[in-house]
C-alpha cells in the first residue's frame, strides 16, 4: 500500500524571487493491485507527484510510507528494491544496448527468449524485429515508449509508476496499449498508478484522482468522476483545485 501523507512541493523561483507551491498538502492512500488514474490540468502537478514518489525530488514536508515502512528518506535505488518501478514520460536513450538486454536488466533475472519476446509482443512490437536491436536514435519515440512500457511489465514491481504513457505513440498502438492495461488490470499484476488524460485510459481505472493547480480536486470511483470530468455542461474549475458539476 501507497500512502502519502500531506505532501507538499515547492522551489524557489528566480523569477519571481519567491517560493513556488508546486503542490499543495496532497493526501493519497493507493491499496495493493489498484489501478489508479492520476489526470489532471497541464501544469497541476502530476509528474512532480511521480518523481517524488519514486524518489527523483523529495517533499518540501509530508511523509510517504509504503508497505507501512517511511520511505521519504530513501532514495531511487532504494525504493526500486522495495519494489516501485517508474516508466518516464520522456524515455531515455541507451547507446550500446539492445532492446533485449534492456527489458533484461529490468526484469532483474534471467529472461529467456520466449518470455523476451512475449513482453514486446504484449507492447505491440514485433518482436522478431527489435528483440536485437539497439536502442538509440534510429528508434521512433513511440516505440521507445513501448519499450519502456515493455521493461515496466518484465519488472513486474509491486508498484509501477506510469507518465503519459499515450504521449508519442499513433492510433494503432494506443489501441495496442490499452490492451495492455486492460490485461494489467485483469490480472492484476501489481499496482499501477497511471498519469494520463485520455479518456480510455481513465475509463480502465478503479480510482481517478484529480490533480489541479497542485491540490486534489476530486477523488473517487470512475463512474463518479468521469462523468464530472466529460459533462458538457459541467463547469471545471480546475483553477481553484476543484471540479464542481453545475447544479
Ligand atoms: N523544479 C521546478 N522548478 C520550477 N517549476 C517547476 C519545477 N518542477 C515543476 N515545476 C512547475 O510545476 C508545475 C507542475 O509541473 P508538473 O510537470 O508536475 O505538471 P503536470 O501536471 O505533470 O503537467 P503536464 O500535464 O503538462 O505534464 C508546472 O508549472 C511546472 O512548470
Amino acid at each position: 500500500m501507497l500512502e502519502l501523507e500531506h505532501i507538499s512541493f515547492t522551489v524557489s523561483s528566480a523569477a519571481e524571487q519567491a517560493e513556488k507551491g508546486i503542490l499543495d498538502d496532497v493526501s493519497l492512500t493507493v491499496g495493493d493491485n489498484r489501478f489508479v488514474v492520476i489526470t489532471g490540468p497541464n501544469g497541476g502537478g502530476k509528474s512532480t507527484l511521480a518523481k517524488i514518489i519514486m524518489g527523483i525530488e523529495r517533499p518540501s514536508s509530508g511523509r510517504i510510507l509504503f508497505d507501512g515502512q517511511d520511505i521519504t528518506g530513501l532514495s531511487v535505488t532504494e525504493r526500486a528494491d522495495l519494489g516501485i518501478a517508474y516508466a518516464f514520460q520522456q524515455p531515455v536513450r541507451f547507446k550500446g544496448l539492445t532492446v533485449s538486454d534492456l527489458v533484461g536488466l529490468s526484469a532483474r533475472k534471467e529472461l529467456g527468449r520466449g518470455e523476451l519476446c512475449q513482453y514486446l509482443t504484449e507492447v505491440g512490437l514485433c518482436a522478431r524485429d527489435y528483440i536485437d536491436r539497439d536502442v538509440n536514435a534510429s528508434l521512433s519515440g513511440g516505440e521507445i515508449k513501448r519499450i519502456e512500457i515493455a521493461m515496466a511489465l518484465a519488472r513486474g514491481a509491486k508498484l509501477t509508476l506510469f507518465d503519459e504513457p499515450e504521449a508519442g505513440i499513433d492510433l494503432w498502438s494506443f489501441n495496442h496499449l490499452i490492451a495492455v492495461f486492460q490485461k494489467l488490470r485483469r490480472e492484476t499484476r501489481g499496482t499501477s498508478l497511471i498519469i494520463s488524460h485520455q479518456e480510455r485510459i481513465l475509463d480502465i481505472a478503479d480510482e481517478i484522482v484529480v490533480l489541479a493547480a497542485g491540490r486534489i480536486a476530486a477523488r473517487g470511483h470512475k463512474d463518479e468522476v468521469l462523468p464530472k470530468l466529460l459533462e458538457t455542461g459541467s463547469s471545471v474549475n480546475f483553477c481553484e483545485g476543484k471540479v464542481e458539476a453545475n447544479a
